[in-house]
């Protein structure tokens, strides 16, 4: 079952949402990309250079599942990524990376846990987000990263790009927006809980809202 079964409404989709994260200041400039799998398998994207504020439906890319071009101007240079995450999780119809400013942040960060980069301090965390492996640096669209996305993408839906940003894969742009969106948001709180005693939820409350795997 796919939620993308029309190629014209996904597009649509595709772009109120990239606006609307682009508009809420969830990425900048021309940073950031989107994508859906369409029925039939292949890949949406918006294209590589493109803003998230001012792409286009005409102007979206479609690639295979292994990141190839087929349509349309040129993919993301993040498509191979995309692509991994699609075959990793066969129930994701959905893609979203950004360069969301908190995120990012924490990225950047020296000593960061790579098996979790943050800890689940909320319940509504725990539910979108879950468990976020921190991936090491590599440039923007270094396809030598693809078989370790790969690999973290089929136990983990969100993944955090060391010295760049967060990927999410969800069962719809909807869900995949959701997350990216509450990730950022507890990437806020935790600066603000340095220096406070602080009590996140334990293994077990975390486990219990975890997602369901899409
Ligand atoms: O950080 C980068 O350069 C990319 O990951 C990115 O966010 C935007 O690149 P394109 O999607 O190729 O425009
Ligand atoms: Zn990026």
């Amino acid at each position: 079952m796919t939620p993308y079964d029309d190629e014209k409404a996904a597009r649509a989709l595709l772009v109120r949402t990239a606006r609307s994260l682009f508009t809420r200041g969830l990425t900048h400039c021309s940073t950031g990309n989107l994508s859906v799998r369409l029925a039939g398998g292949s890949l949406l994207l918006t294209p590589t250079g493109s803003s998230l504020g001012t792409v286009e439906e005409a102007e979206l890319s479609l690639t295979d599942l292994t990141g190839r071009h087929l349509d349309g101007p040129r993919p993301t240079k993040e498509a191979f990524l995309h692509a991994a995450f699609y075959r990793a999780r066969p129930s994701a119809h959905a893609v979203v990376h950004l360069h969301s400013t908190h995120a990012t942040a924490v990225s950047c960060l020296d000593g960061v846990d790579p098996a979790n980069a943050l800890p689940p301090l909320t319940a509504y965390y725990a539910m979108r987000v879950g468990t976020l492996p921190l991936l090491p640096y590599h440039a923007p669209g270094d396809s030598s990263l693809e078989p370790l996305a790969e690999r973290t993408a089929r136990g983990h839906h969100a993944i955090l790009l060391a010295n760049h940003g967060p990927v999410i894969a969800d069962a719809t742009l909807e869900k995949a927006a959701d997350a990216i969106e509450e990730l950022e948001e507890t990437a806020k709180l935790h600066p603000l809980l340095q220096g406070h005693a602080t009590r996140p939820l334990t293994p077990e409350q975390a486990a219990a809202l975890a997602p369901n795997p899409s």
